[in-house]
């Protein structure tokens, strides 16, 4: 069977903790390809000031140099709340053949008891969970662990790097920080000052 593995993330913006994180599932659980999945409305956090079009955008930018990494779009265009649940539902009636594995960083192992209908869930799927600097949780619900190089780098701290026209290189890849420059995104301008 297929092994797919599924990165659902609001990737705002995607950055290389994203790639490092499936290129190491990818590897350690020998998929055959890692789906980048952005989240519509996502089911913890608050995304403002920037479209799913958007995020969308720079998901395929971000993805676009490695032959086994794909983007999925079901989220963004079934619309809504995306419950991992729901989707994941879909996806098998719609891959009967493929065998999922939804792919976490540690930060998220702690809060899955919280997620919509997690006990069918976890029946559905294998948890890959890949470390994450601060982040030491465990977990009653099976989740494959791997070690991974951690990198202490979030979204959050990008928006804010890009909020005070600070550069992101080597930290996105290079056509997103570009993107996000082109759409001034998270009130950033044109050309980075410390470049
Ligand atoms: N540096 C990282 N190391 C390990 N996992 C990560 C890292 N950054 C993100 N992840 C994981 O990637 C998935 C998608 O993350 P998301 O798009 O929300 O990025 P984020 O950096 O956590 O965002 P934010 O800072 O906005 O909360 C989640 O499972 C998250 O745990
Ligand atoms: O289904 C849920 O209840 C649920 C709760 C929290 C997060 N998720 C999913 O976990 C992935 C990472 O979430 P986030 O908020 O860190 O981008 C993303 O695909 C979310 O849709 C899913």
């Amino acid at each position: 069977m297929k092994k797919v593995g599924i990165l659902g993330g609001t990737f705002n913006p995607p950055h290389l903790g994203h790639l490092i994180m499936a290129n190491e599932a990818l590897l350690e659980a020998n998929l055959d390809e890692v789906r980048f999945m952005p989240n519509y409305i996502a089911p913890h956090k608050d995304v403002a000031g920037v479209s799913a079009e958007q995020r969308l955008a720079m998901t395929k930018l971000a993805i676009s140099d490695h032959p086994q990494f794909k983007v999925e779009d079901f989220e963004i265009k079934n619309g809504g709340v995306s419950y991992s649940f729901n989707t994941l539902t879909k996806l098998i009636e719609r891959e009967p053949n493929v065998e999922f594995y939804f792919i976490i960083g540690g930060d998220m192992i702690e809060g899955l008891s919280t997620w919509h209908r997690i006990d069918e869930l976890v029946k559905l799927i294998r948890f890959i969970g890949v470390s994450r600097p601060g982040y030491n949780a465990v977990t009653p619900y099976p989740v494959m662990m791997i070690r991974s190089p951690e990198l202490l780098l979030s979204s959050t701290m990008l928006r804010e790097r890009a909020a005070a026209n600070r550069s992101l290189l080597y930290l996105v890849p290079e056509k997103v920080e570009a993107y996000i420059r082109k759409e001034r995104l998270y009130g950033s301008q044109p050309n980075a000052s410390d470049r």
